[in-house]
This record gives structure tokens, sequence and C-alpha cells, in this order.
């Protein structure tokens, strides 16, 4: 296991920019996650630590070792990484023990045999030395697929969509087991998904790239609570970015009435931010002055998530429980029930961003609700 740092790293293929100063850490023993669009050069950097990728601009250290700057390059087997991909084929002539310990060229038959038996316990696979990749199901073969990275104890494991051939059910429950795994062996890992909730699932610290930017490298709750980015906001979960007015009182003239809160005060009035609503900021109640018609319905599980026009031009989103079924085409009311504020300067991403303590509104400005018309 070992500590992960990558500083202002840049990757230029054929005079493209595909990686622009990507800074990040990971501690002993952490797994991060890279998030972002398809295209956004999270494949490239997994490439470029993996050292079969010349850097630019930039240094990357595993462990003690500065493995790559823009002068030299520990070469890829010198430096210790794992590495599971997405087309994870085992060979198909060898059976499950041998395909497992092939990285561990050095090692005595009794380690080698003492190692597979540790790791096919551990995942889930006892027993299963004799048999051959064709005799088991592609979640097994993932499972044996991360094994195999993991018998040789890499320094570090990158992993590049390793789950993305699988079905959804079955890859939120190998994302928990293979955190276990990787947690139980201390392993530093990172890897790339699609899959945000994999990736909460996974991770310690994630983060999203655009671009060949990393925009922001958090936990995942902060990427989700208190996204930096007006594009990590609207990357990560569901969530609507409504603009509003800032009033010579330093509020927030808004479609969800007038907001004030402390972070508002230092932005001149007439200035137009956008902020960040997510579903569960607002709340179901008839009474409320603030309407909106519902315009579609989606199932949760435990929630639906609904669709609401508050006007021709604004729509939101909104939880409630499944077993209320509301119905498409009815008003509803709703209340705005902040934790925090998200405010962006909508002329740039960066500032004021994210501010402590829940905004207060008032609905008064708004129209009385009307009795339902029969
Ligand atoms: N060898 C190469 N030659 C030319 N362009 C490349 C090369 N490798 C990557 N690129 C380009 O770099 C960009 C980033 O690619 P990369 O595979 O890193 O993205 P990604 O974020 O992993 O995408 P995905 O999620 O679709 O796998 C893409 O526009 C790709 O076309």
């Amino acid at each position: 296991m070992s500590r992960l740092e990558l500083d202002q790293v840049a990757v230029t293929i054929a005079q493209n920019p595909i990686v622009r100063g990507v800074s990040l850490t990971l501690e002993n023993g952490e797994i991060g996650c890279l998030l972002g669009p398809s295209g956004c050069g999270k494949t490239t950097l997994l490439r470029a630590i993996a050292g079969f990728q010349a850097l630019q601009q930039g240094r990357i250290k595993i462990g003690d070792d500065w493995a790559s700057s823009v002068s030299r390059s520990t070469p890829p087997e010198q430096r210790g990484v794992g590495m599971v991909f997405q087309d994870f084929a085992l060979f198909p002539h060898l059976n499950v023990a041998d395909n497992i310990s092939f990285g561990m060229r050095r090692a005595s038959t009794a380690e080698r045999e003492q190692r597979v038996a540790e790791l096919l316990q551990r995942i889930g696979l006892p027993g299963y030395q004799q048999r051959y990749p064709h005799e088991l199901s592609g979640g097994q073969q993932q499972r044996i697929a991360l094994a195999r990275a993991l018998a040789p104890r890499p320094q570090l494991l990158l992993l590049d969509e390793p789950f993305s051939s699988l079905d959804a059910e079955l890859r939120e429950t190998l994302a928990l087991e293979v955190r276990q795994l990787l947690k139980q062996e201390g392993i530093t890992a990172l890897l790339v998904t699609h899959d945000q909730q994999e990736a909460f699932a996974l991770a310690d610290r994630a983060g999203v790239m655009y671009q060949g930017e990393l925009l922001q490298w958090d936990t995942p709750y902060q990427l989700y609570h208190q996204p930096r980015h007006q594009l990590v906001a609207d990357f990560i979960g569901h969530g609507v970015l409504l603009q509003g007015t800032v009033t010579a009182a330093n509020q927030l003239a808004s479609p969800l009435g007038m907001l004030e809160h402390p972070a508002l005060e230092p932005i001149p009035a007439g200035t137009i931010v956008s902020f960040l609503v997510r579903p569960d900021d607002l709340v179901v109640d008839p009474s409320s002055r603030l309407r909106g018609v519902i315009k579609s319905r989606g199932f949760r599980g435990a929630h639906n998530l609904y669709t609401i026009a508050l006007s021709s031009e604004v729509e939101i989103l909104t939880l409630s429980p499944s077993h209320e079924q509301l119905e498409v085409g009815t008003e509803i009311g709703l209340r705005p029930e902040f934790d925090h504020l998200v405010v962006f300067a909508a002329d740039h991403c960066e500032l004021p961003g994210f501010a402590t303590g829940h905004p207060e509104f008032s609905l008064d400005q708004l129209p009385e609700p009307q009795p339902p018309q029969q």
C-alpha cells in the first residue's frame, strides 16, 4: 500500500491537451474515484499513473518514488501498480489458481497456493482453484480478475470501469464487496467509473473531470452537498440550477420566492446568480404559496421523483414517499427547506459557491393558494 500524489499533471496527445493540470492525493489505503463525461481524460490519467503515458507537465509520486515527471519515468513494471480494466480478459486456457497467481513470478509454490486460497476466500469463491474461466459467471470472472490484480500485493491498484459489463444489480453488490476487499488488503486504489452510485458506494475521495481538468477532488458527501463548480453541481446527483437576481436589500428574488442569506450580502444589487435546488430541498406542503404542476413522476423505490413546473420556463425536482402517489397534471404546493445554500455567479462558474447556514425564504410576494377547482 502506498500514497499517491499527482501534482499539476498535464498530458498532451497529438498536440491536443487531454489532461490539464490535475492535482490530487490519495493517502495510504484510500479509495478514489474519477467521474466525468465520456472523453474527459479519465483513462488517459490512469495510463499516465501506470507509466504508459508521458507527462508534458507536473509529476506523479507513488509511495516514495516520483515515478513520473517531464524528464524521467519509472518503467510501468517497476511501479508496483496493478490494473483492472473493463475488458478484464482472464487467460482462458489457465485455471483460476493459475490466473490469480500469474503475476507472482518470484513467489514459491507454497506462497502462491496460500495467497490464491486467501484471495478466493475473500472474494467469496473458496475452492474454485481448478475451475476454468468459461465455467464462471461474468461477476465471478470479474472477482477473479480483481484477485489476479491483488495477488502480487501492488502498491496501488488502478481500475478502469471494472464493472461496466455487468448488470446494475450485480454492479452495486460487487462495488460494496470490492470496497471491503480493498480495505481488508489495505490497498490504495483509484477507480474510473461513469456510475455515480458506484463512486459513492466505493470512494473515500472522488472527483469530477471535465475537458481534462479535475474540477473538484473531495469526499463524495462534499461533492454532492458542496459542489464548488457549477458543472459539478450539474453532473452529480439530481438537481436544478435556478436563476435569481440580488436585490438592493441583499435578498435574492427567485422563482422560489425571496431568499435571504448572509452569503448574499457582499454581492452587488442587480447581480444575476444561480443556485442549486436538490429534490430534497423542497417538501410537498398543500398550504404553501409556492405552487407547481406535476409534469412527470419517476419511481425510485422508497420515493417518487417528481418534475414540477413552477411556470412555463422553470422546472424543479422533488421527492415524495412512493406510497403517496401524486398524479401527473395535479397542482401541488411546495415549501423550500434548504439546509445550506450553493450559489454561483451566473457569468462564471466559481465563487461565491457554497455557504453554510440555511437560507430563509419568504413566500409573501407569491399569490395565496386557490382552493382546488372541482
Ligand atoms: N492515443 C490517442 N490518440 C489520440 N487521441 C487520444 C488518444 N488517447 C485518448 N485520446 C483522446 O483523448 C480524449 C480523452 O480520452 P480518455 O480515454 O482519456 O477519456 P475518458 O474520460 O476515459 O472517456 P470514456 O469515459 O469514454 O472512457 C478523447 O478525446 C480521446 O479521443
